[in-house]
């Protein structure tokens, strides 16, 4: 059993961050663990307690492990040394009674004379087991007097490999030849293979003991056979091919080793000139390994070093969240914290996370929420599917926590990225049952996209929900974490993963914890005092309030009477509720609430804030509005702008059958995701045109609008105004209303359809051989047996002479003997006449068809 930082923080009084740098500075955690909700295997708990019992004068009263309710508290000057550069000194303020003050240097120097006097090599002041999982590239230490750091761990994941000598350092993380870089060879202690420590503990068991083993990273095999890694941009190195696009890849050369650097993806057209391949060469190169991929896909990674290494090249992928990337982003934050304004510093306090919810369809967002809630939002759902935007804000052993709950559904997914990124933390919720689904994929693509952002300040928890169904496989969510490189932190990576049951209400309160956990680490802190701005979660038009926006305030605070500006809208805010309907006064950051008192509904996702007075917002709203104007008449882009009979006319021009749509939903939210759903109706048949899309209830107008231009009004989640019906009827429009996007998908492809003329199929009913041919009148008639099926009069008919077709026309006389018949079956004698036609021969098929129409398919 693994203890979590924080908890062991707790048993020692610390807090959670200064037990995490001592941990980091002891090496019983890898030097980039972030998280205080990360775990110190049971083994280093035991090592910790045994170094703190050790920091004890022998006359303790009782080692701290065997106590700790009793332990004594330690301080955390630590962290602040460590970071300051300073060599760190152990327990140093407040020192409680009975522990000695000892600085690393101490330390370290004591350790080594008594290495000395036995004389064998100095041991680590605490050389740690064999972690169980290689742990992640540990920066050099800070200053040449802190503790020593561990010899580099050089296992792959959960494999136990013996330690060997020291590695040279690669001088940065090389994603392919070295998937876990080294630190830099430690003078002061020997590999831990040739010096234990006396108070090693017994290695850890392999990881493969576990239930479910989990496989390699997806390369590995590839990192295996790649030969030495080289350094990342190595002095010297020669830029090859210089690249304009930052995600180009770089091919530097350093002696006779040639290295192509890039990001994924690998896409075949950039990947081809870094090999100094044509991109035809390069995917006939792939297609002989049996790989089909066009110019624009991208390449698995493990193929591009097979084809890299066939070339003579070293791959150096640089994965999102790699050291270097995370280190620039640092420097970025570093820098832009260098020159902060101070009296915002001096405001700022802390705020309540944003959270947001994001996972596959049913995978049960919505009842995770609301049972974090208590309040049964899912119910009320149509279809079972959320379709807006809503943002709550609970609170949780008296802290505070707003959450948004972002839709499901692939249509939504523009809402959803833009729910992502005004949150600091995104729950991905996965099924236990079922996994990790395309769905999940593109929420935890959106996720990682907000985290290369602003890694500091975005944390990913993923909860594995539904496990109290029968088919629910921790593992295997597990097991598909690692694969995607967010390997779950009993798997020895850093994602926080909390099993759940929405429905059982099992691991919600693990699962809050772990969110006010990583809020804590995140130190989200936001200056109140501020003129508020923020972003709009969602936005619609209400019959009796008039449009109203849900807001997230993210910097100051939002107050009654505030005049606020969102692009070419603007608001003197008349009244607030929070997600409870409480009339509010203010609104301080990181609260939820709707707005009212809008010129229009703003645009969902878009940033607003306050400005000086009501006059000054109406100006800026309109200037917005003026220049969005100019940029629609020269560019002639929205639909909404160009008048409706002109745009009927342009449609009118084109041969191409058109279904023409007015589009009418509750809120804007709504309205892209509908327009996204069906700009993805695609036929080369008929197109679709949305001629205009709005909020609010259909109107008399919307009709007269489509009975002029021939469209159809579809309304999703809304209502017809009073009187538009007859109206309708009049003017024979079609109004189709849904309140489930899937099924409104499906009506709009069968209207599309309807607008083709129908597919003829044919049915083959029977088939007659000629066996004379009889003269009558001027012509002839045909003598036949019918060989299959039978022979209807009036029906179509194909005259085949061997595999020749000769005649294709209609039966137009059968007969029976003398007389006339409707049908004759197989096995009977009749004469067939088609047409007008003469030209008979014996041995020739008469075959009789029946013409369907079938719907036209898109
Ligand atoms: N057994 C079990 N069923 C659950 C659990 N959580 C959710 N469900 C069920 O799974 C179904 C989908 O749940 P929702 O909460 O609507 O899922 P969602 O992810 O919000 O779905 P969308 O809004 O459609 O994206 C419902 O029938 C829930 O009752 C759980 O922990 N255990």
């Amino acid at each position: 059993m693994s203890i979590r930082i924080h908890e062991l923080a707790k048993r020692h009084n610390m807090e959670g961050k200064d037990m995490l740098t001592l941990l980091k500075e002891l090496n019983f955690v890898a030097a980039d663990t972030k998280s205080v909700s990360s775990t110190v295997s049971k083994i280093y708990e035991e090592e910790f307690e045994k170094y703190i019992a050790a920091k004890k004068p022998a006359s303790a009263p009782a080692p701290v492990a065997e106590t700790p309710a009793a332990a004594a508290p330690v301080e955390s000057a630590v962290a602040d040394q460590v970071s300051s550069g300073v060599a760190p000194a152990v327990f140093t303020t407040k020192q409680p009674a009975g522990i000695m003050v000892k600085s690393a240097q101490d330390i370290v120097r004591e350790k080594e004379e008594a290495a000395a006097k036995q004389n064998k090599p100095a041991p680590s002041v605490m050389v740690p087991p064999v972690r169980p999982a290689s742990p992640p590239p540990r920066p050099p230490m800070p200053g040449p007097t802190s503790f020593a750091p561990r010899p580099a761990p050089t296992s792959p994941p959960f494999v136990s490999a013996p330690i060997s000598a020291p590695k040279p350092a690669p001088s940065a993380p090389a994603a392919v030849s070295a998937p876990r870089p080294v630190s830099p060879p430690a003078a002061v202690v020997p590999p831990r293979s040739s010096a234990p420590s006396p108070i090693a503990p017994p290695p850890i068991p392999a990881r493969s003991a576990s239930p479910v083993t989990p496989p390699p990273f997806p390369s590995s095999p590839a990192f295996a056979s790649a030969p030495k890694p080289l350094p990342v941009s190595a002095p010297g190195a020669v830029p090859a091919i210089p690249s304009s696009a930052t995600n180009a890849p770089i091919v530097t050369v350093q002696g006779d080793v040639k290295t192509i650097h890039l990001k994924p993806p690998i896409i075949v057209r950039d990947f081809a000139p870094a090999l100094g391949l044509k991109p035809f060469k390069l995917i006939s190169e792939l297609m002989e390994m049996g790989i089909f991929a066009s110019m624009n896909q991208n390449i698995d990674e493990t193929v591009a070093v097979k084809v890299a290494e066939k070339h003579g090249f070293l791959l150096e992928i640089k994965h999102r969240g790699d050291a270097s990337t995370q280190q620039a982003a640092k420097e970025k934050q570093a820098k832009a914290k260098a020159n902060p304004d101070e009296e915002e510093v001096k405001n700022l306090v802390s705020r309540p996370p944003v959270i947001c919810i994001l996972g596959h369809v049913d995978h049960g967002k919505t009842s995770l929420l609301d049972t974090i809630r208590k309040a049964n939002v899912a119910s009320g759902e149509a279809g079972g599917i959320t379709q807006h935007i809503g943002a709550y804000q609970i609170e949780f052993k008296g802290k505070k926590l707003t959450f948004l709950d972002t839709p499901g559904h692939a249509a939504f997914t523009k809402m959803r990225s833009r729910g992502a990124s005004v949150t600091d933390v995104a729950i991905l919720v996965v099924a236990a049952d079922d996994g990790f689904m395309p769905q999940t994929d593109e929420a935890l693509k959106i996720a990682l996209g907000v985290k290369e952002q602003q890694p500091e300040k975005f944390a990913l928890i993923v909860a594995v929900n539904k496990m109290d169904v029968k088919g629910a496989n921790l593992d295997q969510v597990k097991n598909q974490m690692q694969q995607r490189n967010i390997a779950p932190e009993d798997w020895g990576g850093e994602t926080v993963t909390v099993p759940v049951s929405a429905i059982k209400g099992t691991g919600i309160d693990e699962l809050l914890e772990m969110i006010i956990l990583q809020s804590e680490v995140l130190e989200l802190k936001a200056n109140p005092k501020a003129e508020a701005s923020g972003a709009i979660i969602e936005s619609q038009i209400d019959v009796g309030r008039g449009p109203l926006a849900t807001v997230i305030v993210q910097r100051g605070t939002l107050r009654v009477g505030d005049a606020i500006v969102c692009g070419a809208q603007w608001a003197r805010v008349r009244a607030m509720f929070d997600d409870q309907g409480k009339n509010l006064k203010e609104a301080p950051p990181a609260t939820p609430v709707r707005v009212i008192g809008w010129s229009g509904a703003p645009d969902s996702g878009a940033s607003f804030k306050v400005v000086k007075n009501a006059r000054d917002a109406e100006k800026m709203a309109e200037e917005e509005e003026h220049r969005l104007k100019k940029i629609t008449t020269t560019s002639d882009a929205a639909p909404k702008q160009i008048s409706v009979e002109s745009l009927f006319a342009n449609i009118a021009a084109t041969q191409q059958k058109t279904l023409k749509v007015i589009l009418k939903t509750d809120v804007f939210g709504s309205s892209e995701a509908v327009r996204h759903v069906l700009e993805g109706i695609k036929s080369t048949k008929v197109s679709l045109e949305v001629v205009s899309s709005d909020v609010g209830l259909v109107s008399k107008n919307d009709v007269l609008m489509a009975g002029t231009g021939g469209a159809i009004v579809i309304g999703f989640n809304t209502k017809l105004e009073n009187g538009v019906t007859p109206l309708a009827k009049h003017h024979n429009v079609r109004i189709e209303t849904f309140g489930i996007i899937y099924e409104l998908a499906d009506k709009v492809k069968e209207m599309m359809a309807d607008l083709l003329d129908p597919d003829l199929k044919e049915i083959k009913l029977g088939a007659a051989e000629i066996r004379a041919t009889f003269p009558q009148g001027k012509g002839f008639v045909a003598g036949c047996l019918v060989t299959e099926g039978k022979i209807t009069r009036n029906n179509s008919a194909r005259l085949r002479r061997g595999k020749e077709i000769v005649y294709e026309g209609k039966i137009s006389t059968l007969k029976r003997f003398k007389d006339d018949a409707n049908e004759v079956r197989a096995g009977l004698e009749c004469g067939i006449k088609l047409d007008d036609f003469n030209g008979y021969q014996t041995g020739d098929i008469i075959e009789c068809l029946e013409i369907q129409k079938v719907r036209a398919s898109l």
